[in-house]
């Protein structure tokens, strides 16, 4: 086998984020996709002795799991990977997944609660960021997600099944509305156009919608007609807020350098285990409202009795976990890297009259160490890459009876109990929870106790 051969195999193991390893012959076979008992068309990228990376080229054939009905854009579209799964047969794929890192780390000896499902496994996304670009040279306006593999096509994703109608209406109406203007949309190559994004967002247990417009400043257009197309759509969620942000920096990401509210306000209200938030249009907020409930009912009873004592809250976000836990906890501290959010999060707290929670801004790496209270416990939550191994260390340095780890990414949460256990931690219990069903995301919660 060598580079630029054009190979078929059926997939074997699919591992945690999305990649597959199969054996044809004595080579493994390491590849970005696929679904176990496909047989699939690959060319060869990369090929050593015992082991080959592949591009897939094309499914040959389905495999024999492949018997839930996917939406018209599944194989297309970059978003979903295995929406053509069972949902049960997907929670069993993940968790076994989950379990096979612990395993391959030596982590064993812990209760091991299985897997929890998403209330929802389609319609459950409460915000999507959608691109506006063409699906071919010169074809019409597009307006969704990227097509797989590609980073500049884009295919209008108005059969999506993460989200609900509200969304599609506003998705269609808008690319109708815009294509009809004849504007240009952005291209990121070459920096030049007007037309960037469309960013909608949900308060799910509110009934609330907010519509955001993103474009350059390359064109003078009055969006005042838009805005009214937007009003007079029958949407089963209330439009409380219509804005439209000036984008003109050069990263493909949606960024504000200026914000006009063309309708409402420049926030919208959500509800999460009887308490408010308010999400303004830029902050971070769990996209699965009813899984966020389940996933910090879960994280409240691996917590257990709080009352009376003292919780850090790291990498606090909107301070949503804190906040759950502060009902009973004697006093919560948060810390977290975006400023945005640490303000949201203590206008969250205000809102809810919560007045021992104090969340603040900062690198937990760097500033965990300056707080002088001694926390009883503690619950991180990091980003994907996990918790810093400084972190780690002055984490550990409080002596906390109890940690408890939510992670978005299992490979990296392996690595950091590993690390925590140089400091006396160990794995208790561990549970997953499914935020993202018909992706290849999957949440886990671990509690740590302090044996020595
Ligand atoms: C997975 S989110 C969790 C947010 C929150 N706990 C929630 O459930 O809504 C991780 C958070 O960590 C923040 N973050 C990333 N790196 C950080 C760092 N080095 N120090 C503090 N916060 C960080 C991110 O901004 C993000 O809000």
């Amino acid at each position: 086998m060598k580079r630029k051969d054009i190979i078929e195999f059926e997939v074997d193991k699919m591992e945690f984020g999305g990649t597959t390893v199969s054996m044809l012959g004595n080579k493994e076979i390491h590849m970005k996709g696929g679904i176990s008992g496909q047989k699939v068309k690959a060319a060869v990228k990369k090929a050593r002795s015992k082991k080959a990376e592949v591009k897939m080229l094309e499914i040959l054939e389905k495999s024999p799991i492949e018997t839930a009905n996917p939406c018209k854009h599944f194989g297309i579209c970059g978003g979903c990977t295995i929406l053509s799964v069972p949902y049960e047969k997907q929670l069993e794929i993940k968790e076994r997944q989950v379990m096979d890192l612990f395993l391959n780390q030596d982590i064993f000896g812990f209760q091991f609660l299985g897997i929890e499902g998403s209330p929802q496994d389609r319609l459950y996304r409460n915000k999507m960021e959608y691109t506006f670009g063409d699906e071919m040279k010169d074809g019409p306006l597009t307006l969704g997600l990227h097509k797989k593999g590609r980073h500049i096509d884009i295919l209008t994703v108005d059969g999506c099944y993460l989200v609900d109608q509200d969304f599609i209406k506003v998705l269609t109406s808008t690319v109708e509305y815009f294509d009809e203007k004849k504007l240009p949309y952005y291209r990121c190559m070459s920096h030049k156009g007007y037309l960037r994004n469309l960013v909608v967002r949900k308060g799910i247990n509110t009934n609330e919608l907010m519509v955001n417009i993103v474009t350059s400043s390359q064109e003078d257009f009055d969006m005042t007609e838009y805005k009214e197309m937007l009003l007079n759509l029958e949407t089963q969620a209330e439009i409380v807020s219509i804005l439209h942000t000036i984008n003109d920096g050069l990263a493909d990401a949606v960024q504000c350098d200026e914000l006009r509210v063309l309708h409402g306000r420049d926030y919208i209200n959500e509800e999460l285990l009887g308490l408010k938030f308010t999400i303004s249009p830029f902050s971070f907020f769990q996209t699965n409202t009813k899984g966020a409930e389940k996933l910090y009912s879960i994280a409240r009873d691996f917590v257990g009795d709080h009352e009376n004592k003292v919780v850090f809250d790291l990498y606090s976000g909107t301070g949503t976990i804190g906040q759950v836990m502060a009902g009973a906890a004697k006093k919560v501290y948060g810390i977290e890297l975006i400023e945005e959010a640490v303000v949201a999060a203590n206008n969250n707290a205000k809102l809810n009259g919560l007045t021992n929670c104090e969340f603040v801004a900062g690198d937990v790496a760097k500033t965990v160490k300056n707080f002088k209270v001694k926390p009883d416990l503690i619950i991180v939550d990091p980003p994907r890459p996990g918790v810093h191994k400084d972190a780690i260390r002055d984490i550990s340095g409080f002596g906390a009876k109890e940690i408890v780890y939510i992670s978005c990414n299992p490979k990296t949460l392996v690595l950091d109990l590993v690390e925590f256990k140089k400091y006396g931690y160990e794995v208790e219990k561990v549970k997953c929870m499914d935020m993202f069903p018909n992706t290849p995301h999957v949440e886990t919660i671990v509690k740590l106790k302090k044996v020595n």
